[in-house]
């Protein structure tokens, strides 16, 4: 078995502290570096297991003996340690959400120099859910008003959530229509009856909620749901390992997490 030499950003956040503990315990992978916020008091702690690894603000101090980066951060942390990895032929598996188009543009074009895998949600479960949405809306085209409603803990900075945008994008190309023109993102006022071409979004925010989501097909005498809750953030870190170990033979190409669980028809 080969040894996955694998870094960690964001090492001291909720998902960077949940990967240093997942690779602890990996049998085929170690933490090879891990990377902070320049500024931030984490800089320069130790974390993994002994003899340990510290936190660095540079990338070049972080990244020295690393083949993999996890890279769950903000968007213009990724961006920045997507640069240097393109450059150095390191890969990446980015799982954070909220890119705007030339945030997702710069990483399509760094994957034609290294191999990425980029996915809003890294779980089994909510990738499962994407393919079940595709059946659904195609199954309920006409007569069902969709709704997407997704409520994550306080400390969340992006909405609607990476997930949601992802269930939305799926349903909209299952209906053959653009997400950018159907989406509605909250009502208030006087708003006029519903829609039927819309695809709306609500969300709440609250406490310590790791991640709910549910669509909502409404037609007239039933209404489906479909749920997925997510209990643990193990589930994304679990699924960031899978993903390196999918692009351990692959040395470019973008890729997300159905082509990781063979998910794609
Ligand atoms: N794809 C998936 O499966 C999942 C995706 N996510 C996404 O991952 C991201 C992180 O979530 P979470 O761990 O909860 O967030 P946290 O705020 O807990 O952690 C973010 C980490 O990134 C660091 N950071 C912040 N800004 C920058 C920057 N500009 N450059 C480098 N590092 C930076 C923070 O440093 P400091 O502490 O010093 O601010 C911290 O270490 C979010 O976008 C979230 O939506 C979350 C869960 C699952
Ligand atoms: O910020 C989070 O916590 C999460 N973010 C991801 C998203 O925006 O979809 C994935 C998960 O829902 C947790």
């Amino acid at each position: 078995m080969n040894q996955m030499n694998i870094a960690v950003a964001g090492a001291d956040g909720r998902m960077g502290r949940m990967l240093v503990d997942a690779l602890g315990a990996a049998p085929d992978a170690v933490l090879a570096g891990a990377l902070g916020l320049a500024g931030s008091p984490a800089i320069g702690q130790l974390v993994g297991p002994a003899p340990g690894v510290t936190i660095e603000a540079e990338l070049g101090a972080g990244l020295s003996g690393a083949d993999f980066l996890i890279d769950f951060t903000r968007p213009e942390g990724t961006l920045r340690h997507l640069a240097y990895c393109a450059e150095h032929g390191i890969k990446l598996i980015i799982g954070t959400t909220g890119f705007d188009d030339a945030g997702k543009a710069a990483i399509a074009a760094a994957a034609e120099k290294t191999a990425i895998m980029f996915a809003p949600n890294m779980s089994v479960g909510v990738n499962v859910t994407l393919k079940l949405l595709e059946l659904a809306a195609k199954s309920m085209a006409e007569g069902y008003d969709i709704e997407i409603i997704e409520a994550h803990h306080r400390h969340k900075v992006d909405a609607p959530s990476g997930t949601a945008l992802k269930m939305g994008e799926v349903i909209a190309d299952a209906l053959g229509r653009d997400l950018k023109q159907c989406a509605v993102y909250g009502r208030e006022g006087v708003t006029g009856e519903r829609d039927p071409s819309t695809i709306g979004f609500a969300t709440i925010r609250g406490g310590d909620i790791i991640g709910d989501h549910t669509v909502l097909f409404a037609g007239t005498g039933e209404r489906i749901e479909i749920s997925h809750k997510s209990s643990s953030r193990a589930s994304y870190a679990s699924g960031a390992l899978r993903a390196c170990r999918f692009l351990a033979d692959k040395a470019t190409g973008l890729y997300d997490m159905q082509d990781v669980l063979a998910l794609k028809d």
